[in-house]
């Protein structure tokens, strides 16, 4: 059975992480061939479903680092901001250790799936009148001022975590793609798969024993929603608006990573509409019967962006990190292109009966 990511992974991570393990066996999600997605893009591409982590989300690879390394040192609470899913995972992996967790949301942008397990986990709540960069300075305060572990993606456990994914992709294709696509808010998922690239790519690596496992690394293309994209415009975004509200970050707290794995691959981070957004959503969902939160879509919009502007080589090997589950916002979901709600379709019995249906 598949142990988590420290247990499977625990020679290339820190001891700090590996030696009070708290998890709740994740990571191991599939890489899925897109079929549709690829004859649409003229490329080889794979989903990396990231939605079927314990709290439904990728952050559970960078909690369950997070906690363990706050274990180790014996912390009795952790703190974190949160646009919702690292307060959902904070808060699961928090109470798998027997500590208490505090997070910070702002106020009425957190997706109601992500709400409820927070508060399922016992989580203290606290909703900002601010977005999510207003949350994270105050977390960066509260965890200087008092006793608490500060689990955001500032935290280096969290990016330990997080790479794990990359050593997953390449352990699954038996090489790096060609080209990872990825939705980019604060930039911690970015920074850790191109750690994770680079390190199974390097033989001199931790773990590595002189052998590399990857031949190359990938081109990194991160994708940013247009109306919350700091790193695209190239300043901080005081007022960031998107329906992905997952990414609705102004100000990044990995920016400058998120821009040397941008550089040092080759690579680009670009900025998807909302509407382009949805469309791949809808795509994922309607075609590859895969199921995702909004902004987890923003990979799969980009490269169908990219591919438009010429830029995916035919036959290229691709991966898309789908990085929430659909259940986390599920209301995007019933709505369609226009924007019309969908009506489930009543039926009496007598009607089914009588069209000889039964
Ligand atoms: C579904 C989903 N997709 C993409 C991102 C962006 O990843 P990063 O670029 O590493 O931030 C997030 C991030 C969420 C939070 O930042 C939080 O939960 O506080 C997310 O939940």
């Amino acid at each position: 059975q598949w142990r988590g990511v420290i247990a499977e992974y625990a020679d290339r991570l820190p001891a700090s992480v590996t030696e009070r393990v708290v998890t709740l066996r994740e990571g191991g999600t599939p890489l899925i061939p897109a079929e549709h997605l690829s004859a649409l893009v003229g490329a080889q591409v794979h989903v990396k479903y990231e939605g079927l982590n314990p709290t439904g989300s990728f952050k559970d690879r960078g909690m369950t680092a997070a906690i363990s390394d706050a274990a180790r040192t014996g912390a009795k609470a952790v703190i974190c901001a949160s646009t919702g899913n690292t307060s959902a995972s904070a808060a699961a992996y928090a109470t798998k250790a027997g500590m208490a967790c505090g997070v910070l949301v702002p106020e009425g942008k957190i997706a109601m799936g992500k709400l409820s397990q927070a508060i399922a986990h016992g989580a203290t709540l606290i909703q900002v009148d601010g977005n999510f960069d207003d949350c994270l300075d105050l977390a960066r305060k509260l965890a200087e001022a008092y006793p608490v572990e500060l689990v955001n993606s500032v935290n280096p456990a969290r990016i330990e975590g997080q790479k794990t994914a990359a050593f997953e992709v390449v352990d699954a294709l038996g090489d790096a793609p060609d080209i990872h696509c990825l939705p980019v808010g604060n930039a911690g998922n970015i920074t850790a798969y191109w750690k994770g690239y680079s390190e199974y790519a390097d033989s001199a690596a931790p773990g590595a024993d002189g052998v590399a496992v990857a031949s190359r690394r990938p081109r990194m293309w991160g994708f940013q929603a247009s109306g919350a994209a700091p790193i695209v415009l190239g300043h901080p975004v005081s007022h960031p608006e998107t329906i992905a509200t997952a990414i609705r970050i102004g100000n990044p707290a990995s920016w400058r990573q998120a821009e040397a794995a941008r550089d040092e691959s080759g690579g680009l981070i670009d900025a998807v509409t909302d509407e382009e957004i949805l469309d791949a959503h809808r795509l994922l969902s309607s075609r590859e019967g895969i199921f995702v939160e909004p902004a987890s879509a923003a990979s799969v919009a980009g490269l169908l962006k990219m591919h438009v502007a010429g830029k995916v080589p035919a036959g290229a090997t691709v991966v898309c990190t789908v990085t929430g589950h659909g259940l986390k916002d599920p209301q995007w979901a019933l709505r369609t292109a226009d924007g019309s709600d969908i009506e489930p379709v009543r039926v009496s019995v007598d009607v089914v009966s009588a069209a000889g249906a039964l």
